[in-house]
């Protein structure tokens, strides 16, 4: 039966969560973590929406929203049919209008609203075929994923013939590590403890308490003074012993020689990896990084707007690990593009998470990536912060620090409905309480 989008409502929603400096950074101070949040309503009668969101943190969350509601015209009125009889089409249709792609391309706020509507319509997909997203990939022949790829601009680092090859040659075994992932779970890593804005003794806390729960791998934040980086450091690593990983994160603050002569204070902690930890454009600059502060590995990719980004990185050996985002890239088809190429380079995808709905996007594409395209969990670690989900219908599952995979049906991206109506912005009662009380301090 064909199923026909007929609407689609936009919410603005925004958590205070910089209230209490979670999710601070070094160039990010206070984040209040706000989704671009849009469902597609359908004629099904059984109440069929798809649902999907692009991560803000915070102002500026409204062009995100103005962004869907531009691009909304392209989907209104086709069939859930139509759409995914040919998944690639269907993205180059979004992307490719030539008036709003003026002002991206393929970048910014335009294609982080692509990257919401995308995403809802993936969900609407997999609820329709009734399986959790990773499960409606893996179903799937390889043929029919590299129809769904965007190989636009990639096809000089691979071929749509190649992307087939290594799909076909996970394909025998997908059912083992399938079984693995659900007996298991995928490996995770915490930054719940390790925010900027976070006090010594609230850090040494919850680092403790991640311990007692069973994490092994753990991020901290760095970049804002070498100093406080410093103790830091050395106050987690009382806590979690040299056997655990440690992560650093800089968000971005450094230029390319203070990166290297920071990081090289900071190597006597072991960190597996730094992360952003220069402008995010600037390929060269991760390259020469990698180059001298090895064998402490470059990740970047949460601010890495599309496929050709990611290609240049891998080209020039400018990163290590490859953090996709799974809604700052064009949505799950641009991440099976970007999957595919790290399988070709050897680069382990340890995608961006946290934020509000990330971690509930990225368990997907982490378990697909690894029982179908990547095939190890050498190097892998999904990342996890412990903040909002309760607002999900679906929230994820941790167990022993690994992700459990999702078994409802969709993108695990459903918020409840009274989380979209408490903290709609600025209306909602989270957001006009605040207003008035501080009118009446005022
Ligand atoms: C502002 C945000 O919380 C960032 O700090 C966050 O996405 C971070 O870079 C991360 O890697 O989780
Ligand atoms: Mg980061």
């Amino acid at each position: 039966m064909s199923v026909t989008i007929t609407d689609i409502e936009t919410y603005d929603i925004r958590f205070p969560t910089s209230r209490n400096l979670d999710g601070s950074d070094a160039m990010n101070p206070s984040p209040d973590y706000s989704a671009a949040y849009v469902i597609l309503k359908t004629d099904s009668p059984d109440g069929l929406e798809g649902h999907g969101l692009a991560f803000t943190i915070g102002r500026g969350n409204e062009i995100v929203v103005s962004a869907i509601q531009a691009l909304s015209y392209l989907i209104r009125g086709l069939t859930l049919e139509y759409i995914t009889s040919d998944m690639g089409t269907f993205w180059y249709r979004l992307v490719g209008d030539s008036q709003l792609r003026w002002i991206g391309p393929e970048k910014g706020a335009i294609h982080l609203g692509l990257a919401a509507l995308v995403n809802a319509v993936w969900d609407l997909y997999a609820k329709a075929e009734g399986k959790p997203l990773w499960k409606l990939l893996v179903d799937m022949t390889p043929e029919q994923i590299v129809s769904c790829v965007p190989f636009r601009y990639i096809r000089d680092v691979l071929t749509p013939q190649e992307a087939l090859e290594i799909l076909k040659s996970n394909e025998p075994t997908k059912h083992i590590r399938e079984r693995e992932m659900l007996e298991r779970g995928f490996p995770a890593y915490t930054t719940s403890a390790g925010w900027l804005g976070y006090s010594d003794d609230k850090l040494a806390a919850l680092c403790r308490r991640c311990v007692e729960e069973g994490w092994s791998h753990f991020k901290m934040k760095v970049g804002a003074n070498l100093e406080d980086d410093i103790r830091r450091a050395s106050l987690i690593r009382d806590i979690i012993g040299y056997d655990c990983a440690l992560m650093m994160d800089a968000n971005q603050v450094w230029d390319v020689d203070q990166a290297i002569s920071w990081m090289k204070e900071l190597s006597k902690f072991n960190p597996v990896w730094i992360e952003e930890p220069t402008s995010p454009d600037d390929i060269l600059g991760h390259a020469r990084i990698a180059r001298e502060i090895a064998p402490v590995g470059v990740a970047t990719g949460e601010h890495c707007h599309n496929r050709v980004m990611f290609k240049q990185f891998m080209q020039a050996n400018a990163i290590d690990y490859c953090q996709v985002d799974a809604c700052r890239l064009g949505g799950v088809n641009e991440v099976l593009a970007v999957l595919l190429m790290a399988a070709k380079f050897g680069i382990p995808v340890c995608p961006h998470a946290g934020g509000v709905g990330l971690c509930e996007y990225v368990q997907h594409i982490s378990i697909f990536d690894y029982i179908y395209v990547s095939a190890s969990l050498e190097n892998r670690v999904l990342e996890y912060v412990d903040h909002l989900h309760e607002h999900f219908v679906d929230p994820v599952v941790i167990r022993n620090g690994n992700y459990m995979p999702p078994t409802s049906p969709g993108y695990s991206i459903t918020m409840k409905k009274e989380s979209l109506e408490q903290y709609q912005y600025p209306t909602g009662i989270v957001w006009s309480l605040s207003e008035s009380q501080s009118r009446k301090t005022m």
